[in-house]
């Protein structure tokens, strides 16, 4: 088996490798923009602004399965350069569906609960209306249905909150103004749970052996759209406020900042982000037989990484 793994200096992408089981399973091949990988070694080019150049790349590795990571993900800027945000996101998916489905290759998509206008108050299942509130969410909604519309055979995440130790996040974010705050102010009416790269990938990759394994008609089963989220529910502050607690005590902070609740139209943004962004994961679980734990273990786990690599605050 030949995985080609898109995006591998993102958040996601990053842990795909780190975690090494992608590469056990068969070839792997990483790309980046510029096919320059974090640790400075050379990987494959894709540039997913430029959906045309993705086939040339394809017709060249010829992967059993491609993971695509890689994605236009500033939610703010979305509003400014929408076309952009689509091309990355919704065009270039459909260029690697169609691909993926000329050659019989699958597709490991991620998606994202911002397709979700956020007005309901039960978790989403998969197939609650979808009905984005900006461009990033359209964005990535067009990239679901590009996929869907190419009639390759596929496997599309929706996660959500999405956190590591390293890479832009909203864990790293907090840890760095609370180090230079005495107060954040932090909304706490968007609830969500928080979803550690780490169980995103452990979870794709029982998925993918779940795949492998299958015949033809449990394949059509299992083709389509999944829920992969952390179970539990929170709140930004209330994940800044649990960031900050494990901060202090594993001497990450000498202390914490007080941590402000307010409400969404106190933090104005560019980009409106739903008030209810839960997604119900029982039907992931029971489909691949993965259990999905409660967002305070992952946060555990990250946080013991981030003190194990870190010097202890004064
Ligand atoms: N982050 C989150 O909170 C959530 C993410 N998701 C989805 O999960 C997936 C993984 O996200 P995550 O790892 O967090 O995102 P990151 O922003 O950490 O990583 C995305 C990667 O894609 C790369 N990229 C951006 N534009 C292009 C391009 N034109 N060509 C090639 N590569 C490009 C980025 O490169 P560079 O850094 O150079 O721009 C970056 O390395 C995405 O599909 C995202 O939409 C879903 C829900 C929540
Ligand atoms: C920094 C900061 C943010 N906030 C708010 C703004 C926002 O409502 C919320 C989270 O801020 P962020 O900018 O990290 O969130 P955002 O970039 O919207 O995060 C989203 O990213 C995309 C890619 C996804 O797909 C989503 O699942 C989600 O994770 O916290 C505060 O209230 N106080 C603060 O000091
Ligand atoms: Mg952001």
């Amino acid at each position: 088996m030949r995985t080609l793994l898109l995006g591998a200096n993102g958040q996601l992408g990053r842990t795909f490798l780190d975690q090494g089981e992608l590469a056990a399973r068969g070839e792997l091949l990483a790309a980046s923009r510029d096919g320059v990988l974090v640790d400075g070694s050379r990987g494959e080019v894709a540039d997913l602004s430029v959906p045309e150049s993705l086939p040339a790349l394809l017709d060249r590795v010829q992967p059993d399965v491609i993971v695509n990571t890689a994605a236009y993900t500033a939610v703010d800027r979305a509003e400014q350069e929408e076309s952009l945000a689509s091309r990355v996101n919704g065009e270039a998916v459909g260029a690697l569906g169609q691909w993926a489905a000329a050659h019989g290759a699958l597709v490991i998509h991620y998606s994202t609960d911002y397709v979700f206008d956020g007005g309901q108050s039960q978790p989403y299942e998969v197939d609650a209306r979808t009905a984005p509130l900006g461009a990033y969410g359209r964005s990535k909604l067009a990239g679901e249905k590009a996929l869907r519309d190419s009639g390759a055979d596929h496997l599309i995440f929706r996660t959500a909150w999405v956190y590591a130790a390293h890479g832009h996040n909203f864990l790293r974010t907090m840890l760095r103004l609370g180090a230079e705050r005495e107060e954040l102010r932090v909304v706490a009416d968007q609830h969500g749970a928080p979803t550690d790269t780490s169980l995103i990938v452990d979870a794709s990759l029982a998925a993918l052996d779940h795949w492998l394994a299958a015949g033809s008609v449990e394949r059509r089963a299992l083709r389509g759209t999944h829920h992969l989220v952390a179970s539990g529910a929170t709140t930004w502050h209330g994940f800044a406020s649990a960031i900050f607690a494990q901060a202090v005590s594993r001497g990450l902070l000498a202390r914490a900042p007080r941590v402000l609740p307010i409400a969404t139209t106190d933090y104005p943004t560019p980009a409106q982000r739903p008030a209810w962004s839960l997604l119900d994961n029982q039907a992931f679980q029971r489909r691949f037989a993965f259990a999905l734990p409660d967002w305070r273990e992952g946060l555990d786990k990250v946080m013991a990484g981030l003190a194990r690599s870190t010097p202890t605050a004064g």
